[in-house]
C-alpha cells in the first residue's frame, strides 16, 4: 500500500499562495511511491485545481445535502464541481467548534462518498481523555460511530489525530501510535472483513520532515495528515521524501 500523505491547509490560503500550491504539486511528481494530496479552503479549490498537475485537490469539510438553505455551507456536489477529489471530514478542530457528532460525520462521509469524493474521517481523543485512561475507548466510539457500516473500493481513510498534538508540536509515544493505529486496524476488519486491511489509517499531529520517517514507520500507519508543515514546498517535501522511502 503506497503512503497517502495529505496537506490540510485549514482556514490559510489565497491567492497569493496558489505559487506555492504549484511547486508543491511540482515536487509531487518526484515522488511517484507516494499518494499526496492538498485539502484546500473551498475558495481556493477551483484555482488549484488549474495548476495542480497531477496532484489531487480536496475540501476539509461539506454539508450532508447536496443544496438548498444553509447560508455559507459548502455540499459535496460543489466541492465537486470545483475540481475536488477528496475532502476531510469530522477534523477535531470541527468537532470542537461546530460541535460536530459523530452521526453528521457518518452522514457526511456518505454525502461525500456519494458525490464521488474520497473521504478522511477525522477521529482523535483530547489530552484529558488521555489523562484519564480513555484515550482508546474514546476513538474506537468514534470509529464505531463516524465509519459507514459496509464499504465498496477504496473511497475511505481513516486519520487517526489526537488533538493534543495538533499544531502543539508534541506528539506521541511511538508505542502509543502503535497501539491506537493496531486497535483501529483491528476494528476495521471486524466491521469491514479482510477489505478493513486495505483502508488506509494516517497518523496527523505536528507531522513534519524532522520526525515522520519515524511516524511512517509503526506498523499500520499509512501515512499522514499534515498541517503546518504542508503550507510551504519547503517544509511537506521531507515528508514527501520520507514516505517516498518505504516505496510501493
Ligand atoms: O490537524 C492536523 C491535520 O488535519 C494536524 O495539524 P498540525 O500538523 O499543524 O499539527
Amino acid at each position: 500500500m503506497r503512503k497517502l500523505v495529505v496537506g490540510n491547509w485549514k482556514m490559510n490560503g489565497v491567492a497569493s499562495d496558489l505559487a506555492e500550491i504549484a511547486a508543491i504539486a511540482e515536487k509531487s511528481l518526484s515522488y511517484p511511491a507516494v499518494e499526496s494530496a492538498l485539502c484546500l479552503p473551498a475558495t481556493l479549490i477551483s484555482r488549484a485545481c488549474d495548476i495542480a498537475q497531477d496532484l489531487p485537490i480536496g475540501g476539509q469539510d461539506c454539508h450532508i445535502q447536496p443544496s438548498g438553505a444553509h447560508t455559507g455551507c459548502v455540499s459535496a456536489d460543489m466541492l465537486v464541481d470545483a475540481g475536488a477529489s477528496l475532502t476531510i471530514v469530522g477534523h477535531s478542530e470541527r468537532r470542537a467548534a461546530q460541535h460536530e457528532q459523530d452521526h453528521e460525520v457518518l452522514a457526511k462521509a456518505q454525502a461525500a462518498h456519494k458525490a464521488g469524493l474520497k473521504v478522511i474521517i477525522c477521529v482523535g481523543e483530547t489530552l484529558a481523555e488521555r489523562d484519564a485512561g480513555n484515550a482508546l475507548h474514546i476513538v474506537l466510539g468514534q470509529v464505531a460511530g463516524s465509519l459507514p457500516q459496509n464499504i465498496s473500493g477504496d473511497w475511505l481513510s481513516v486519520a487517526y489525530e489526537p488533538v493534543w498534538a495538533i499544531g502543539t508540536g508534541r506528539i506521541p509515544e511511538m508505542a502509543d501510535v502503535r497501539e491506537m493505529h493496531g486497535a483501529i486496524r483491528a476494528a476495521l476488519v471486524d466491521r469491514y472483513g479482510t477489505i478493513g486491511n486495505s483502508v488506509r489509517i494516517l497518523y496527523g499531529g505536528s507531522m513534519n520532515g524532522d520526525n515522520a520517517a519515524e511516524l511512517l514507520a509503526v506498523e499500520n500507519v499509512d501515512g499522514g495528515l499534515i498541517g503546518g508543515a504542508s503550507l510551504t514546498c519547503a517544509k511537506f517535501e521531507p515528508i514527501l521524501a520520507a514516505a517516498q522511502a518505504f516505496g510501493e
